[in-house]
């Protein structure tokens, strides 16, 4: 099973299975660059200032979470990325190009999964390919006809389980089918960078914990270039090759993390010790953000203080 159009070849992706490591493009440029993004909203005769200098990478083939405060500009950030805004200052750039303010670059998945009930799961993972803008569609057709188009996708959804529902419509499915289905919308969308805006926030635990490990192993078969949003700390060191952390609004860049854990990645890496270690470090300076969000400076320097954790927390930086 093939995906087109991106440089994830099967030799490729079977070389990274076996060494477990991502692609080794070095001399090629990132699949975005967020580079010193400024925004603020203007709110009647004031400004709110949400972004100040933030600046990312993600490499080809890398999954990379952003984790912030509730409020911080993630979503900001993200329809920066895919164009819907502009920002005041900065550049977005994907594959060394400058792209800032365009559209159609990117393939999204937003928190809802936002099929549309009249068309069948089939037809709703066939979107991404129809919207898709012409530069795009014109490399992919280079690859797949309309007819091998729906075979793939009809294949996909056998791998993710949803091979009896592809003739379903999406109120018959449950809520992790849904997501499921969202994701292969965009996983077979042309555009090689996909933004998944906190896609499993809306699912139960079981079904989010089921889900992570789905997408592990579906995005380590594939190597698509990933920038994730997520709320769980925990969710962000099970999937990511690097976090970025956003200080509270106006946000920037406070810790950037480089995840240590080998891939494969398994559930089971969650018991270790070190992933707790993490965890807990992690946490500490999402809370000391929220304090500062909520303007408890002085609380939140007595209890950084009095943690054991914060010991040499930037040590992993
Ligand atoms: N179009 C807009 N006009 C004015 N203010 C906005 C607009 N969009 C977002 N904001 C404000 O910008 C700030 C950042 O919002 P954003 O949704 O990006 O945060 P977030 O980090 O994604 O939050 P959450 O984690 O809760 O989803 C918030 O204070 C929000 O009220």
């Amino acid at each position: 099973m093939s995906l087109y159009p991106t440089d994830l070849s099967p030799q490729n992706t079977a070389e990274e299975q076996q060494t477990g490591e991502p692609q080794k493009l070095s001399s090629a440029p990132p699949a975005l660059e967020v580079d010193g993004i400024h925004l603020a909203f203007r709110k009647k005769r004031s400004l709110l200032p949400v972004l100040q200098d933030v600046s990312l990478t993600v490499k080809p083939g890398e999954f990379v979470s952003l984790v912030g405060p509730s409020g911080s500009g993630k979503s900001t950030l993200f329809h920066i990325i895919g164009g819907l805004l502009k920002p005041q200052q900065g550049h977005i750039r994907m594959h060394g190009q400058d792209v800032t303010g365009e559209r159609g670059h990117i393939s999204y998945m937003p928190q809802q999964p936002a099929l549309f009930p009249w068309r069948t799961t089939l037809d709703n993972v066939l979107l991404g390919q129809e919207n898709a803008p012409r530069n795009h569609t014109a490399a992919h057709s280079q690859y797949a006809s309309e007819r091998e188009r729906r075979e793939e996708a009809r294949q996909w959804l056998e791998q993710v389980g949803l091979g009896p529902f592809a003739k379903a419509y999406p109120h018959t499915l449950s809520g992790g089918m849904q997501q499921r289905a969202a994701f292969l919308r965009a996983l077979l969308s042309p555009q090689e960078l996909m933004l998944l805006d906190e896609p499993f926030s809306a699912l139960d635990a079981l079904t989010r914990a089921e889900m992570q490990q789905w997408l592990l192993r579906i995005w380590e078969r594939n190597r698509r270039s990933v920038l994730f949003i997520t709320h769980s700390i925990e969710e962000a060191l099970l999937l990511s090759d690097r976090i970025y952390v956003l200080s509270a609004r106006p946000a920037s860049v406070v810790h950037v993390v480089d995840v240590p854990f080998p891939r494969p990645r398994r559930e089971e890496i969650t018991l270790d010790p070190r992933f707790n270690e993490w965890k807990r470090t992690m946490t500490d300076w999402m809370r000391q953000e929220r304090c500062r969000l909520d303007g408890g400076m002085e609380e939140h320097t007595e209890s950084a203080r009095k943690s054991p954790t914060n010991n040499g927390a930037d040590q992993y930086e």
